[in-house]
């Protein structure tokens, strides 16, 4: 095969001691694609996007960005892989001691070495983006919603204009109505970037409205992959349980007494 994917992932396997969380997680995001990994709460959803990002180390198996391996390269390499990935991370994981502005300007600054009078001009336009005015931009987080501080997060993962976007749970700890803000936001967002998205999520309504495709995880594999148009007719019995969030099926909750 010729074509270069964006994002090409190959039989990972990613234990921690005796405990496997990922044994052979193999996937594809072409160009322009918005992949939308779920999977249940401990599945490796996040051990997976830090695989990709080259923050973890899978014992086995690939990960390339754009034809060039993650896995085994040099850690100024992996660096330079990721300068290519703008992220949400779950909770926002903002700079409390950095104003709002600062916070977005971060990614320029402190990442791609540019002046701070080049980059707030930057941070205002994409904060404009995500609908917060100057006025915010002189805040500090902790004077903002939750909401405000996931569209803040947005702000700051596309402040690069980065060609490829991850999401780790970008609407946990929202109302349905902020989640859904946020979930146009993101697909505005990556849409007006031409980006190749990730996102991981637990949240159905953000899945369907952010995804392309979606790739279930089960037990550390993909176990289903298919476009977000086929989610309530996959004939797959995982995907089918977890889209329909009952508690019978082939998925096993381990529940177990405090
Ligand atoms: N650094 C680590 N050391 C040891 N175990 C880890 C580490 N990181 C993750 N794990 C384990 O790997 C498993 C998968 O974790 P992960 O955070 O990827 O799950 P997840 O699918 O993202 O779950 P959730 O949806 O609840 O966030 C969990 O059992 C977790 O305890």
């Amino acid at each position: 095969m010729s074509t270069i994917q964006k994002i090409r992932v190959q039989d990972v396997h990613k234990s921690f001691g005796k405990k496997r969380v990922l044994n052979g997680v193999t996937f594809d995001v072409p160009a322009g694609e918005s992949l939308v990994i779920i999977g249940g709460s401990g599945t490796g959803k996040s051990v997976t996007l830090k695989c990709i990002l080259g923050l973890m180390k899978p014992e086995q198996g690939t990960i390339e960005i754009d034809g060039e391996a993650m896995t085994g390269a040099p850690k100024a390499q992996r660096a330079a892989l990721r300068r290519k990935i703008g992220m949400l991370f779950q909770g926002g994981a903002l700079f409390d001691s950095l104003t709002v502005w600062e916070n977005v300007a971060f990614a320029l600054t402190e990442g791609r070495g540019k002046a701070r009078a080049e980059a707030k001009p930057v941070a205002l336009e994409k904060l404009a983006m995500v609908g917060l005015d100057e006025q915010v931009a002189a805040l500090y987080p902790s004077e903002l919603s939750g909401g405000m501080q996931k569209r803040v997060a947005l702000a700051r993962a596309i402040a690069a204009s980065p060609d490829i976007l991850f999401f780790d749970e970008p609407t946990t700890g929202l109302d349905p109505i902020m989640a859904d803000v946020i979930n146009d936001l993101i697909a505005a967002s990556v849409k007006r970037l031409g980006a190749t998205a990730v996102s991981i999520t637990h949240d159905m309504a953000s899945a369907r409205k952010i995804a392309t495709n979606i790739a279930m995880l089960h037990e550390g594999r993909i176990v289903w992959h298919g476009p977000v148009g086929d989610i309530d007719h996959s004939g797959n019995e995982y995907v089918d349980q977890f889209v329909h969030g009952r508690a019978e099926g082939p998925i096993k909750m381990q529940v177990r007494a405090l």
